[in-house]
């Protein structure tokens, strides 16, 4: 059976309404093992023929029945399978790619085979051998001559072992030599088997072949066979297969890495957006925790101050209520007993309730003959307490009291040497009916605490701080009482307190809110507000830019194709699909997107770095840009999105280019 059928095939090109006929019925068949010359004049449609053929154009009348099947009735993704598995095209011009060395050239092919690896890598060696190359393997196109160009064309087309040969003008632009070992190249394949058509001008390379066919305006004038075709021995075929994903990215990379300097200064220029969005996301981590340490080292942040509420009206928020509640601070409406404090230590991630005493009124200290008179509060030491900073002595035990610094001095000059020294001190307390009682009692100091820095020289009150067994002990001896001004809530975890605040000030005594909260969490919260959406807002603004990185992106990715077109004929022409060509042009985009990531993410920790020395003893070495992974990752999904975005109508034009106009592209 003949492996190749062309039944009245007809085609005219149009140029307006106006036709052109360039192939006027022609009838054919081609038989295995032969070496066929199409020998006509410029212009007879030999060149249309051989497209039609090789299932390049599909414009056309008539039939093209391969192996007993008709052509026409193939889909697009089947005629890709058939110039893989079928055809082996060789061009007069070569259409080598520029930027491939001569294996990788002949490895395009063979990637669209089942080969393993390493098989199509010995393939390829092989191939090299067979035209004579071996030696010239690793050389780029531009460093061989035209015959041996012609060569690795040859071998490229044998690469998937293909059953029909169609060289186009094979040897036009060689010499007689080169001719000559080119023809014999051809010959030794229709001796192996395959099916060679060859379109000629020239009647002395016709004559090399078994059959000569000549075509003249569209039309067979003769059709002579010189030799019988050569006898074809069976062999297991080479099995073709579409290109992997894997391959095209590989064919990307290598173009990519061929001209990385280039791609290098694009990449950089596409990283200044990504790497101030990385930047300022930073800054802002750094900003907040800066701040929240700052506020944090001040004040415990696992404590909550729980008051009686005192208003029986439910619907005031808590902030209205503890207005409320603190105007009847220290009187025995406002204070919390023992019921109150259970019930506090029986919500869930409570650790712990200090109940507090805050006495205010005017007091006295005396010690050996001086005395500081005035208006004093007495503090009860808790958990809030724990990040005080003592000048001497350390925290009170019960029957201790610490004093503070310009208290001390008032006592004494070396204001230190008070530490373990008794001290009378006077204070005012009340009965539970609101009568005013005194306590004179004598306490040992235990420790001189620092005087809070923007305190200093202010006229603030004096205060003097005690345990709370130490104070109730002192109340009950005059029968004040001894119920809790507020309480110090201590939460297991920075992570509860907000919970903890809900269950407190949602708990009822008699049907009535029994609790209002002060807490360092809600102005944790404020703060890290207002540092996110600055951060964010500066985030945006540098995101403007990653548009420039988007164009930067496209422009790159067109030019690309543009400087690629012939390269994506040839691997149309081998039998990739348009997904293989729109996935080589995105591929390269998220190699760009991918690399400039990498770019950012290194410029942008230089730049935490940086700015965090430069800052170091301005911030007392807390670090103010702090990246982290959530950054980094955002980043690289970011860079990813729009090369994707970017590569999008470059890549879908290069899968939509004509094969038959790409080849043909300078
Ligand atoms: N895309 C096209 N649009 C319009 N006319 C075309 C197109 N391609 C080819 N032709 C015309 O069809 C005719 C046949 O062209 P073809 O290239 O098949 O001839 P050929 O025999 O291969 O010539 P040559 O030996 O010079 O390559 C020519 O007149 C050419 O101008």
């Amino acid at each position: 059976m003949a492996v190749l059928e062309l039944k009245n095939i007809r085609k005219s090109y149009f140029l307006g309404k106006e036709e052109f006929p360039v192939l006027k019925g022609i009838d054919l068949e081609f038989e295995r093992g032969d070496f066929v010359s199409l020998l006509g004049e410029s212009g007879g449609g030999k060149s249309t023929l051989m497209n039609i053929i090789g299932g390049l154009d599909r414009k056309y009348e008539g039939d093209v029945i391969v192996d007993g099947i008709a052509q026409k009735t193939k889909k697009e993704k089947d005629m890709d399978a058939y110039r893989r598995d079928t055809i082996g095209f060789i061009f007069q011009s070569f259409n080598l790619v520029s930027y491939l060395s001569v294996l990788d050239n002949i490895l395009i092919s063979l990637k669209m085979t089942n080969l393993s690896d390493k098989e199509r890598h010995a393939r390829a060696i092989e191939l090299t051998k067979q035209v004579g190359l071996y030696e010239h393997r690793k050389k780029n196109p531009s460093q061989l001559s035209g015959g041996q160009k012609q060569r690795v064309a040859i071998a490229r087309a044998l690469a998937s072992d293909p059953e029909i040969i169609l060289a186009d003008e094979p040897t036009g632009a060689l010499d007689s030599q080169n001719t000559k070992e080119v023809l014999a190249l051809l010959r030794e394949i229709a001796q192996s088997g395959k099916t060679v058509i060859v379109v000629t001008h020239s009647q002395e390379v016709a004559d090399y072949g078994t059959r000569i066919i000549r075509l003249a305006d569209g039309q067979i004038t003769g059709d002579e066979r010189l030799k019988p075709a050569y006898p074809v021995e069976s062999h297991e075929r080479v099995q073709s297969k579409a290109l992997t994903y894997r391959d095209t990215f590989r064919t990307a990379f290598k173009h990519f890495t061929h001209s990385w300097k280039i791609n290098l200064l694009i990449a950089l220029g596409t990283a200044i957006g990504l790497f101030s969005v990385i930047f300022f996301l930073g800054l802002g981590n750094g900003a907040t925790k800066y701040m929240n340490d700052t506020i944090s080292s001040n004040v415990n942040p696992n404590v909550v101050t729980v008051f009686k509420r005192t208003t029986t009206d439910n619907k005031l928020s808590n902030e209205q209520a503890l207005q409320q509640s603190q105007q009847e601070l220290g009187t025995s409406t406002g204070n919390l007993d023992n019921d109150h404090l259970n019930k506090l230590k029986n919500i869930d991630h409570v650790k712990k309730v200090e109940p507090t005493y805050s006495l205010s009124g005017m007091s006295s200290l005396k010690y050996n003959d001086k005395t500081k008179a005035g208006l004093f509060t007495l503090d009860t030491w808790t958990e809030s307490n724990i990040n005080d900073e003592y000048a001497a002595g350390a925290k009170p035990k019960d029957g201790e009291i610490a004093l503070h610094t310009a208290d001390a001095k008032a006592l004494n000059a070396d204001y230190k040497s008070l530490v373990g020294k008794t001290v009378n001190f006077t204070f005012q307390a009340k009965t539970s009916n609101g009568t005013a009682v005194q306590v004179s009692k004598d306490f040992k100091i235990s420790g001189i605490l620092k005087d809070p820095e923007n305190a200093a020289g202010s006229s603030s009150s004096s205060s003097v701080i005690a345990t709370y067994n130490t104070i109730k002990a002192s109340l009950s001896a005059v029968d004040a009482d001894t119920n809790a001004t507020y309480a110090v809530v201590t939460a297991d975890k920075v992570d509860n307190v907000k919970g903890v605040i809900s269950d407190i000030q949602a708990l009822k005594v008699d049907g009535n809110k029994a609790f209002v909260t002060f807490s360092t969490t809600s102005i944790l919260d404020l703060v890290t507000n207002i540092t996110n959406i600055v951060s964010y807002v500066l985030a945006a603004i540098a995101g403007i830019s990653l548009i420039v990185s988007i164009f930067m992106i496209v422009v790159t990715t067109y030019m690309s194709v543009a400087e690629r077109t012939k390269e994506i004929g040839v691997i149309r022409a081998l039998g990739g699909r348009k997904k293989d060509i729109s996935r080589l042009f995105t591929s390269e985009s998220l190699i760009l997107g991918v690399s400039s990531a990498a770019i950012a993410i290194v410029l942008a920790y230089a730049g935490q770095a940086l700015i965090n020395k430069a800052l170091e003893s301005f911030l007392d070495g807390a670090n103010i840009v702090q990246i982290s992974t959530g950054n980094v990752i955002f980043a690289i999904i970011v860079a990813i999105l729009i090369a994707l975005l970017a590569s999008l109508a470059p890549s879908g034009r290069a899968a939509r280019l004509n094969t038959i106009e790409a080849l043909s592209a300078e």
